[in-house]
């Protein structure tokens, strides 16, 4: 699933609240590596160049929730306004009228950076509060912090929640590398692991065992492998506890066919500092008493080459030995040289952030790798396979073989059918040739005979407002599916709020003429939403139940798939008051799995779920980028120019 990016949006004049991760390292108020604020810095300018104002948001170290002069972000912003020529002001605070003030007075093209998130206590929390505040000072969110991914934050997480999240190209690099391996590497796919403990790993190598050909071990960790094969490993750091697990994981490996290559020698030495003697030992000799194992050994080296040498893809994380001190730094600086070769061999390299990186760096060889991540711990739990709440919180892009998304306008007792045929004339050179999705415009009945022959040679539907369940007979004002088959109109919405609570249509009454309408081929758009009072007393999920329940009454899977139903809050209709994107998706997700129970995943997942209720161009893509939100049904702005505004939305948001 594509996530949509800065590159999508337009950013003039826009208030952007940018979340980066300058967690760096400090010494005395100096930033010795400033790879994280130089990572991020396209995507800053770039959003600036675009004539966006930004309020940049990061935490810096773990001050948990205090106000801690040693964490400030302070230093940071400063180095940032040098990289940035002066564009770049600072403010000590976090939240309140000093921080308002200077949003306000922002100029377009300049930075705002606002001091650690973590100076919040609700920072950590993912405090809904805060994170209602934070989105209030911008208008969209800008997700830069791939180093925090990991972490579900209210900086990150919860004020995607409150407005749009965009990924920016710190974060689309990131996934792109980091996810496409881990998702679809091209084979044969080598990891490299290494560093001091397994049971850090653990979550990574099981991941792994499923999808790559070679595991490379070397590093601290290789002990307690080689320990658990029984080998002499003399007072090389092992963990004890794991010798078990890492027995099953090297049958596992077997199990999978997967070649798992362990280290046939070793740098070993006394004592773990620079100068003391070394020698190289061979694995299968074992290790004498009092010493150690500090690194791989030159024929470790070359067997890992040659296994490698045919890869197209390589991730390597964990350093092969303790390269910090040079006499045991060779097999680290090795198999990144050697990853370097095959790179530029066309072999896609990624390194998971960490020591590693720093490693890489240190040898200078960091920028020729395909990628060098940005996140220690978010890139080892993107490796595990896990999905990363930074991430998932940023909107996605919709898939159009995924579902039938439709956007529908409701009329209700609106335009008279000249005025319709005006309107439709100007729809339908608009947005009449929309292909991945549905344009439905439902008029009134006396108006549908003229909205059919507008439209015909558009990709426009025209649908009723409501319809009688029986074909024919004494029922005075009504109309049947007949007549609406007979001239052509497709859709018909059946038991919107306002005929449930004007003319007392019960859902009864309402699953007859679903059942009707599927019968002649006609789509029904069956809404349901609670009232106020219902939504007050927590009683919304049960309101919701009923009206599945009793409209789906007696409909098979095959035919549950053809309905379409439209969630409208009562509350939301005509009032100016909108569900929030949040709100809504709650409510469409608890109606996905209420279906699935009904039925199954599959009906569940084919059948379209719109959001109606005071939609407008300006709230419109906050809900239909949610998950579960596959449209609009709307009422007011359908009877507009918003109209078309709304389908641009929708063209914006399918891929
Ligand atoms: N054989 C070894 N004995 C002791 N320490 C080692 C050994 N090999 C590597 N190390 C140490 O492991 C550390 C990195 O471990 P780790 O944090 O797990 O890696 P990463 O951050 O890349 O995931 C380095 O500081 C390195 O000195
Ligand atoms: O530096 C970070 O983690 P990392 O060193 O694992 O990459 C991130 O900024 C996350 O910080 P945290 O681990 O304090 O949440």
């Amino acid at each position: 699933m594509s996530k949509m990016t800065v590159r999508d949006i337009d950013l003039k004049g826009k208030k952007v609240i940018m979340r980066v991760d300058f967690n760096v390292p400090l010494k005395d108020g100096k930033i010795t590596d400033e790879t994280r604020i130089k990572a991020a810095l396209s995507t800053i300018k770039y959003v600036l160049e675009k004539g966006a104002k930004v309020i940049l948001l990061s935490h810096l170290g773990r001050p948990k929730g205090e106000v801690k002069p040693e964490f400030s972000l302070k230093p940071v912003a400063n180095r940032l306004n040098e990289l940035l020529d002066g564009k770049v002001s600072f403010i000590d605070k976090t939240r309140g009228e000093e921080v308002e003030k200077a949003v306000e007075s922002l100029e377009e093209g300049k930075v705002l950076v606002i001091e650690n998130t973590r100076f919040e206590k609700g920072e950590t929390k993912n405090n809904e509060e805060l994170a209602k505040y934070w989105a209030s000072l911008a208008d969209i969110h800008v997700n830069d912090a791939f180093g925090t991914a990991h972490r579900a934050h209210a900086s990150n997480v919860g004020i995607a929640s409150n407005i749009p999240s965009f990924a920016g190209f710190l974060m689309e690099k990131e996934i792109k590398f980091i996810g496409g391996v881990n998702d679809n590497p091209e084979k044969p796919y080598s990891v490299i692991l290494g560093g001091v403990k397994v049971s850090d790993k653990i979550g990574v190598i099981n991941n792994l065992l499923e999808k790559a050909d070679n595991i490379f071990i070397g590093g601290a960790m290789m002990f307690t492998f080689l320990k658990a094969m029984g080998k002499e490993i003399g007072s090389s750091l092992f963990e004890e506890d794991k010798l078990d697990l890492a027995k099953s994981l090297l049958k596992k490996a077997e199990e999978k066919g997967v070649n798992f290559i362990l280290p046939v020698d070793t740098v070993i030495a006394q004592e773990l500092k620079a100068g003391v003697e070394t020698k190289v030992v061979k694995i299968e000799d074992g290790i004498e008493k009092g010493w150690m194992g500090l690194d791989i050994g030159p024929e470790t080296v070359k067997l890992f080459k040659e296994k490698m040498a045919n890869s197209k893809t390589i991730v390597w994380n964990g350093p092969m030995g303790v390269f910090e001190i040079d006499e045991f730094s060779n097999g680290t600086k090795s198999v990144a040289e050697m990853i370097v070769e095959f790179t530029e061999k066309g072999t896609t390299s990624v390194i998971g952030g960490g020591d590693s990186a720093a490693a890489a760096e240190k040898f200078g060889l960091a920028k020729k790798f395909s990628h060098v991540s940005t996140g220690g711990g978010a890139s080892l739990e993107y490796l595990e396979g896990k999905k990363l709440p930074g991430i998932e919180a940023i909107v996605s892009k919709k898939k159009v073989t995924d579902k039938r998304y439709i956007l529908a306008g409701n009329w209700k007792m609106n335009k008279t059918t000249t005025e319709t045929a005006e309107f439709l004339a100007k729809l339908s050179g608009k947005i009449g040739n929309k292909s991945s999705y549905d344009v439905v415009v439902c008029t009134p009945a006396v108006s549908l005979q003229k909205a059919v022959d507008i439209v015909s040679s558009t990709n426009i539907k025209i649908g009723a407002e409501n319809m009688h369940y029986e074909d024919k007979g004494a029922f005075t004002g009504e109309i049947s599916s007949h007549m609406l088959k007979d001239i052509n109109v497709e859709y018909v919405v059946l038991g919107h709020s306002e005929r449930r609570d004007i003319f007392g249509e019960t859902d009864e009454l309402i699953n007859k003429k679903i059942i009707k309408a599927l019968k002649e081929e006609l789509n029904p758009i069956f809404c349901i939403g609670e009232h106020l009072e219902e939504r007050e007393k927590d009683l919304t999920f049960n309101v919701i139940e009923r009206q599945i329940k009793e409209g789906f009454n007696s409909i098979n899977a095959e035919d549950a798939k053809k309905v379409i139903i439209a969630y409208e809050p009562i509350w939301a209709i005509g009032t100016g008051k909108v569900a929030t994107p949040a709100q809504a998706q709650e409510v469409h997700a608890y109606i996905r799995s209420l279906l699935a129970k009904m039925y199954d995943e599959e009906t569940a997942n084919s059948i379209s779920i719109l959001y109606g209720g005071s939609v407008k161009p300006n709230n419109y893509f906050g809900l239909f980028t949610k998950k579960d939100i596959d449209g609009g049904l709307v009422g007011g702005a359908s009877l507009t120019e918003a109209f078309v505004e709304l389908a641009e939305i929708m063209d914006l948001v399918i891929e």
